[in-house]
């Protein structure tokens, strides 16, 4: 839904009326021109017209990533699509590629980009919600460069959870979810996928200037402290 309106967008403030878009979103009518517009051009309702807001949320298992998930939905109102939920979800729904899922979980291992990023995809289309907190994704080169090329778009922030690893094994041992994966054998295994695959990524990340880097050490509400002026300086700007 918001790649649609994505394009639309884009087509206005590029069809010279970049003046006439501003006013109009300060009087508050942009949303019923926008969807006026759409209905003349393809006859359908496109109720949204803003681009998505992307930030990925990464670190290591138990780091806190869904933790402080949960304080920023919150308090700025973001979609929070965690990647291994929606994995966890299509093996409790014994779809075709359930059994994959689990095996790969219960390894440690990762689950083929493919996978993953349709059903990111999925979630993303159906929300009415255009800023996304994507939890969890992309844990590694191959996963990123994946949804940049199936979604077509690049994250605006990308938070990294910098944890001690013994803290990491501490959390994940007392987290009772009675998920398949907190065992100390695959968080072992854990520890060193992310060390190998998902380090890279972050990397990219710093380079690009994108990455917040926030030491998870601490109640979560002094976390949650470092992470707040993040999203609030682009609330600010946005
Ligand atoms: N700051 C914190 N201090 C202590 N325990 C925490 C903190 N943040 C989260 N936890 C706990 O650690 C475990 C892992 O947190 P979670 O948010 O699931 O991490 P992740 O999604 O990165 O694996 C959970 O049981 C959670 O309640
Ligand atoms: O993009 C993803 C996200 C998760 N996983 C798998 O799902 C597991 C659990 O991921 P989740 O993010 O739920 O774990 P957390 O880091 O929060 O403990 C991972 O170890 C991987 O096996 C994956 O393959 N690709
Ligand atoms: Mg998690």
């Amino acid at each position: 839904m918001w790649r649609r309106v994505a394009s639309l967008s884009s087509f206005i403030s590029s069809s010279n009326s970049s003046f006439l878009a501003q006013a109009a979103c300060r009087l508050n009518i942009w949303e019923s021109l926008t969807t006026g517009i759409a209905q003349q051009a393809k006859g359908v309702i496109v109720p949204k017209e803003k681009t998505p807001f992307i930030t990925f949320v990464l670190g290591g298992p138990g780091s806190g990533k869904g933790t402080q998930c949960i304080k920023i939905v919150e308090t700025f109102g973001f979609r929070h699509l965690s990647a291994g939920d929606l994995l966890r979800r299509e093996i409790a729904s014994n779809s075709a590629d359930g059994a994959m899922i689990l095996n790969t979980i219960k390894e440690g291992k990762i689950v083929p980009s493919e996978v993953t990023v349709k059903l990111i995809q999925k979630e993303m289309e159906l929300s009415e919600n255009h800023k996304f907190l994507i939890d969890g994704f992309p844990r590694t080169e191959e996963n990123r460069i994946a949804f940049e090329q199936i979604i077509g778009v690049e994250p605006n922030v990308v938070l990294f959870f910098d944890c001690p690893e013994e803290e990491m094994v501490k959390r994940v041992l007392n987290r009772n979810q009675g998920r398949v994966d907190d065992n100390l054998e695959t968080i072992r295994k854990r520890l060193k996928v992310f060390e190998a695959l998902n380090l890279p990524v972050i990397n990219y990340y710093s380079q690009r200037g994108k990455l917040y880097k926030i030491n998870a050490i601490g109640t979560v509400d002094e976390i949650f402290e470092q992470v707040h002026p993040v999203f609030r300086a682009f609330e600010v700007v946005g």
